[in-house]
């Protein structure tokens, strides 16, 4: 299924982006990996090999951005068959801070819902025009989209309502999508992460991380970033597979 296709993943520079993109690479797929300019994602790709991946400067939010990126996929691959959107960002505010006497500022919620939700999109809508030039597989499939969400979108804790609410609007329109690109044979899947060791987590103090792994129920650690490029495959790989959310937590259900 990889073999010989060529993937776009976003926030494909750390974390659980760069697990996706060094796996898909391993399974035969060129990747372009998109990320900030100020991100290793140039670094990511030499070590890969520029043939097998090239690194675009993207900023997910940028419609030019995106563009640029779609039209080195086509020149130096020829095609598109699966986009994987990993780029996302948070903040961590309560909706109103009573002590200070400061409500959460709209600035920051808005950021996080046009890195998080809108970029989402942005890469999708017009990636899929690509996709769309496939010839169709003999199942009718041109290509794939996988998105990810997080559990914050089901149970979001104190401080994560920008988070949640952006990451709830990726679920949200994982559906719609799905219906919407039905008729050109491409499948959208979103993944809904619980809690994974990338950058961010294992920046925690070694306390903090045994209290979050011991909240997951099994397997209680954190997930390791191939677990969820495991997934990615596995999505890309199963037809029947569209318009769902697939939470992969360990069981984890995050308390207030
Ligand atoms: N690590 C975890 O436990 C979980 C992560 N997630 C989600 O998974 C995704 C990946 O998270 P991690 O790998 O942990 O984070 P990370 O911070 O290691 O990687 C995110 C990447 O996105 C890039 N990025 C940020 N804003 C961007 C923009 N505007 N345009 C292009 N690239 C941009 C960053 O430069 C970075 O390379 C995020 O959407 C996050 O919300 C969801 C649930 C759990
Ligand atoms: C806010 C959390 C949990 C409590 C803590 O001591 C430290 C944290 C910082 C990283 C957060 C933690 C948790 O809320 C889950 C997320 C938001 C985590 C970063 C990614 C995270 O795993 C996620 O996106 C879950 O959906």
């Amino acid at each position: 299924m990889l073999k010989g296709a060529v993937s776009l993943v976003t926030g494909g520079a750390s974390g659980l982006g760069k697990a996706t993109v060094e796996h898909l690479v391993k399974q035969g797929s060129k990747v372009v990996i998109c990320d900030l300019p100020s991100s290793k994602g140039s670094e990511l790709s030499k070590t890969l090999g520029e043939d097998k991946s090239t690194f675009v400067p993207v900023n997910v939010t940028s419609e030019q951005d995106v563009q640029q990126a779609l039209e080195v996929t086509k020149a130096k691959y020829g095609k598109l068959n699966n986009i994987v959107n990993c780029a996302g960002i948070g903040v961590a505010y309560k909706t109103y801070n009573f002590n200070k006497n400061r409500a959460h500022s709209l600035e920051d919620f808005a950021k996080v819902i046009t890195v998080n939700t809108i970029g989402t999109f942005n890469v999708i809508r017009l990636g899929v025009g690509l996709i769309g030039q496939n010839e169709a597989d003999k199942d009718g499939q041109r290509g794939v989209v996988v998105n990810t969400a997080s559990v914050a979108a089901y149970d979001g804790q104190m401080g994560q309502v920008a988070y949640a609410a952006s990451k709830g609007g990726i679920v949200g329109m994982t559906l719609p999508l799905a219906r919407d690109l039905a008729s050109q044979g491409i499948r959208v899947v979103t993944i809904a992460p619980g809690l994974f060791r990338t950058p961010l987590l294992i920046s925690l103090p070694e306390k903090v991380i045994a209290f979050l792994e011991k909240s997951v129920p099994f397997p209680s650690r954190l997930g390791d970033p191939k677990e969820y490029a495991q997934l990615v495959e596995s999505v890309i790989g199963n037809p029947m597979l569209n318009g769902e959310t697939i939470r992969l937590d360990g069981a984890l259900r995050m308390q207030p």
